[in-house]
């Protein structure tokens, strides 16, 4: 029931940015700009009325995306920065989305990215550190099992680390999930409301289905293929894409959904619950600290981080399957740091 409010809530946030206009509006930058996320990313962020400034950073071409989306007739102002001007992007900004980094090609996990993306994104996390302490920080450059603890560990060597402000986005895996299973059932997705819990890599993704209200519709051989699916939707992606990069535009839409959540939080706005990858005491007494699982988004950012509710024995297994995984993942990006 609480996984249902929570995503009707996410399910439209257009209709409530639009009963916003009171609302403290924010400075929001995306590093990793120019990318492929990272371009559709700041242009869905330009017409997010909770946003008042767009900071664009990549170390290529992010002054000429902040010129072209600087011209979408929204109130919001957009500045891009070169390369050797992270910091003058990051001053005055209160929530800051990487998505900077290197994607998948086919044949390669997430964790094959760990080599060249941990040092990307534990030098912004610095940056971040240095310049913006108090900001919110997003993290979708992967492996994000790993890349949420080196931000987490990089802030606390900083001394400036607040367990409220790191999120893991793991947004796309509830969008895919909220996708499939609309389309199994023939459901409007934005009223299929499903909850995901644990990582954001194949067997680490855990979507509970039997909290839907169309648990029963789907059983057997059916399940079996829509969980795997959700699970792996991102190698669905980069296959397709064939060597030329991995799920983007669906991840931008997924961002900026994400981002939008938390700016509705941070405004004060009751009841924004989503899953999001956070530090978390669900599975701390197991040496897991950072879990995805529903959580309340407030003045603060993090608010509350809700179970993840009643599991059936299918369920169980898949989480059985993802806790070591994870730890793993875990342990390698705070091994990275230390
Ligand atoms: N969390 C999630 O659900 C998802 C995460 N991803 C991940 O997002 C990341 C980005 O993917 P794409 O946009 O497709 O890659 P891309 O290669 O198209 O773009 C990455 C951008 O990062 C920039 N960059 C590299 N080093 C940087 C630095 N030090 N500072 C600032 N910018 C820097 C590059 O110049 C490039 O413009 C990948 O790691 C990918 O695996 C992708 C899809 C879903
Ligand atoms: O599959 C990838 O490498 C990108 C990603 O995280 C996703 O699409 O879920």
């Amino acid at each position: 029931m609480l996984a249902h409010t929570a995503l009707r809530n996410l399910a439209s946030p257009s209709a409530r940015l639009f009963s916003s206009s009171a609302a403290r509006q924010t400075k929001v930058a995306v590093l990793g700009a120019g990318g492929g996320i990272g371009q559709p990313l700041s242009l869905l962020l330009k017409n997010d009325p909770l946003v008042t400034s767009l900071s664009l950073y990549d170390i290529r071409g992010a002054p000429g995306v902040a010129a072209d989306v600087s011209h979408v007739d929204t109130a919001s102002e957009v500045n891009g920065y070169p390369a050797d001007k992270l910091d003058q992007a990051l001053e005055g900004v209160e929530v800051v989305v990487i998505p900077a980094g290197v994607p998948r090609k086919p044949g390669m996990t997430r964790d094959d990215l760990f080599n060249t993306n941990a040092s990307i994104v534990r030098d912004l996390a610095a940056a971040v550190a240095r310049v913006s302490p108090s900001a919110h920080i997003l993290v979708i450059s992967n492996p994000v099992n790993s890349t949420v603890p080196i931000v987490a560990s990089t802030l606390e060597k900083a001394g400036v680390f607040d367990p409220r402000r790191v999120f893991g986005v793991t947004t796309l895996d509830v969008v895919r999930a909220q996708r499939f299973l609309a389309g199994l059932v023939e459901s409007d997705p934005a009223k299929t409301p499903v909850t995901v819990v644990g990582g954001h890599s194949g067997a680490t993704i855990v979507p509970l289905i039997s909290q839907t209200a169309y648990a029963k519709a789907v059983s057997g051989e059916v399940y079996e293929k829509l969980v795997k699916r959700i699970q792996f939707g991102g190698d669905e992606v980069v296959k397709a894409k064939d060597g030329a990069g991995s799920a983007t535009l669906s991840m931008a839409y997924a961002g900026a959904k994400f981002t939008n959540a938390l700016l509705r939080g941070l405004n004060g706005e009751k009841g924004v619950i989503t899953p999001t990858f956070v530090k978390s005491p669900l599975f701390a007494d197991q040496g897991i600290d950072f879990f995805s699982s529903p959580v309340e988004l407030g003045p603060n950012g993090v608010e509350k981080i809700h179970p993840i509710g009643p599991v059936t024995a299918e369920e169980q297994t898949l989480l059985d399957a993802c806790l070591p995984e994870l730890k793993a993942n875990i342990a390698k990006g705070k091994q990275f740091v230390a």
